[in-house]
């Protein structure tokens, strides 16, 4: 297992945000006396401030239920989750919901993830009158968040299926972002969209990271959207961290197997190479005996 941590961080780094610490997590299983399922084999792992961390692997490797754990809806069962210093793994409830303004999330799904009978206007600014603020200052936010993710003001007065895929997922930013998160957890956050609109969605949580500093941990099956917002990289299989660091050097030479393969496997416009990158992946199967 790799933490994703450097051992030497240059003096001018940022301190770390976010710190797991050798995390286990167990599903219990369904059945009579069945051993429960291990989710997470005691993962590591740390995000600075304002910094992206990408993480992939494939279908069931792990990375929903790592995101799940930081937000506090997983069963941790090993191991510790530290966001700016402090233990926040075995927080209660009231306590965990405190935190919900430091650690947002956008899910991959811009369609469920907003209440379709809200107007955008009050999706965005519940959480502002739940927290105190006033009516006056809640609209004039609504107005900038609207802004910040580039969608015209009249927007407040619309229902969430009057937009496309592209502009709900700016909608669901310009949520998350309501109370100035530090960290936002990214579950496939562009997925669901069209190439075009991911592109620009992805250049939007790159301009708001720059704009307000915020970190991010950048969840995704898709190499070619963690290389474009990632400054590292973390790869997992079957519920570990098999290796990690910089984006750029771990896309470029992967060197665990089960990265190599995952780098293979995706797709590439060129026939001739997608065909030699066919024939790399087979041999690297069968050197691997699967
Ligand atoms: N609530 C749950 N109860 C039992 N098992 C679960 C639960 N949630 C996830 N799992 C199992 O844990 C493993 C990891 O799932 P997880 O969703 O974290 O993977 P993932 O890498 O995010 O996959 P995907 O990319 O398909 O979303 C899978 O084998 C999954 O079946």
């Amino acid at each position: 297992m790799t933490a994703v941590s450097s051992t030497a961080p240059a003096p001018t780094s940022p301190p770390n945000l976010l710190e797991v610490d050798g995390l286990v997590v167990e599903y219990a299983a369904k059945g009579w006396r069945r051993p429960p399922f291990r989710a997470l084999r005691g993962v590591s792992l740390d995000i600075r401030a304002g910094e992206t961390v990408g993480l992939v692997g494939e279908s069931g490797s792990g990375k929903t239920t790592l995101g799940r754990a930081v937000l506090g809806l997983a069963p941790v069962t090993e191991g510790e989750i530290r966001y700016a210093g402090r233990v926040i793994s075995a927080l209660g409830g009231r306590e965990r919901r405190a935190l919900s303004d430091e650690i947002q999330v956008v899910f991959q799904d811009p369609y469920t993830s907003l209440n379709p009978a809200m107007t955008v206007g009050d999706i965005l600014s519940e959480p502002l009158l739940v927290s105190g603020t006033s009516r006056a200052d809640a609209d004039a936010r609504v107005r900038s968040l609207l802004d910040d993710v580039r969608l015209p003001a009249d927007a407040a007065h619309r229902l969430p299926r009057e937009f496309s895929g592209g502009q709900r997922q700016r909608v669901a930013i310009a949520r998350a972002l309501c109370r100035d998160p530090r960290l936002i957890v990214c579950d496939e956050p562009v997925s669901a969209l069209d190439l075009s609109t991911q592109s620009r969605v992805l250049d939007l949580f790159v301009e708001i990271q720059e704009r307000t500093g915020v970190a991010y941990l950048f969840i995704t099956h898709d190499l070619s959207v963690v290389r474009c917002v990632s400054h590292r990289v973390a790869v997992m299989y079957r519920g570990e961290i098999v290796e990690s660091g910089g984006a750029a050097t771990v896309t470029a030479q992967p060197q665990n197997p089960y990265t190599r393969r995952l780098m293979l496997a995706a797709p590439v416009p060129d026939p001739d190479r997608q065909r030699e990158r066919r024939e790399q992946r087979r041999s690297l199967a069968t050197a691997q005996g699967g």
